[in-house]
């Protein structure tokens, strides 16, 4: 089985005046699920772009290794990332198919046999010839997905994964992620912390830096979770729930 090691050394991202992080350092290996968990603003995108190069950030972020501080295009090489879906996908001018087609690594008949198997996987067949910017929230996030998954990355990173599938495509998804997580490295931000905890290796909660890190059993206790959701979070029949955030949930 291939390295999927992530190791980030004091943690510091930077927007303008504003500073998220605190300082941490932390490693993550893989196979297994790192469920990233916060409220709105808590840090979650900002960290994975972090360990993807995409933010400026004080420290540094090895990935297998390789320093990736500042530098997406090494990142690129062993991470596939599904972005959180927003109103810049509307400025993707392309079609499904040559979004997918483009994120092919090898030009070699694997690596199309692959995207064929994820484009049925993820019920993306009808909407390949359609403009990416023409398709509902669902459906983009299926095409990121795929998008991540064709070059068989052994490390993914999905920003809320499943926040526009519907409840009867929900299935499918969960289950996919699943399933990759038994292979790769897979960091994972959701809005429901429930959907993803007893799967998970570790958790991270965050809120505006790290306020905990380690396996479910020690993370998602009242205190943190306290800490985390403040009073957005309820206690009904001694079961934690996080409420009113993010609309629709
Ligand atoms: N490009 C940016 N420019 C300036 N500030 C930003 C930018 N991106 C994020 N921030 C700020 O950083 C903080 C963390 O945002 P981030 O998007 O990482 O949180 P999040 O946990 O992913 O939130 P959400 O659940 O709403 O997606 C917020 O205060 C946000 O306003």
């Amino acid at each position: 089985m291939c390295t999927m090691r992530v190791e980030v050394e004091g943690l510091r991202a930077h927007y303008g005046n504003e500073v998220l992080f605190d300082g941490e350092s932390f490693e993550l290996s893989g196979p297994g699920l790192i469920l990233v968990i916060g409220p709105n603003g808590a840090g979650k995108t900002t960290l994975m772009r972090s360990l993807l190069g995409l933010v400026r950030i004080d420290g540094k972020v090895f990935i297998n290794g390789v320093d990736v501080t500042g530098r997406p295009e090494r990142a690129g090489k062993f991470v596939g990332y599904v972005p959180q879906i927003g109103p810049q996908d509307l400025a993707v001018p392309i079609s499904v198919i040559e979004l997918l087609s483009s994120s092919l690594r090898s030009k070699l008949p694997r690596g199309y046999e692959r995207l064929r198997e994820i484009i049925d996987l993820l019920g993306l067949r009808e909407v390949l010839n359609l403009p990416f910017s023409s398709l509902s929230g669902g459906q983009r996030q299926r095409v990121l997905l795929a998008r991540a998954l064709a070059p068989d990355p052994p490390i993914l990173m999905m920003d809320e994964p499943i926040s526009s599938i519907d409840p009867a495509g929900r299935e499918t998804i969960i289950d996919l992620i699943l399933d990759l997580s038994k292979g790769k490295l897979l960091i994972l931000s959701s809005h429901d912390p429930a959907l993803f905890a007893n799967h998970s290796k570790e958790v991270i909660a965050l809120n505006k830096r790290i306020v905990s890190i380690g396996p479910p059993g020690d993370v998602l206790n009242e205190k943190v979770m306290r800490e985390v959701y403040g009073r957005s979070l309820i206690l009904v029949e001694r079961c934690l729930h996080v409420v009113d955030y993010h609309g629709a949930y």
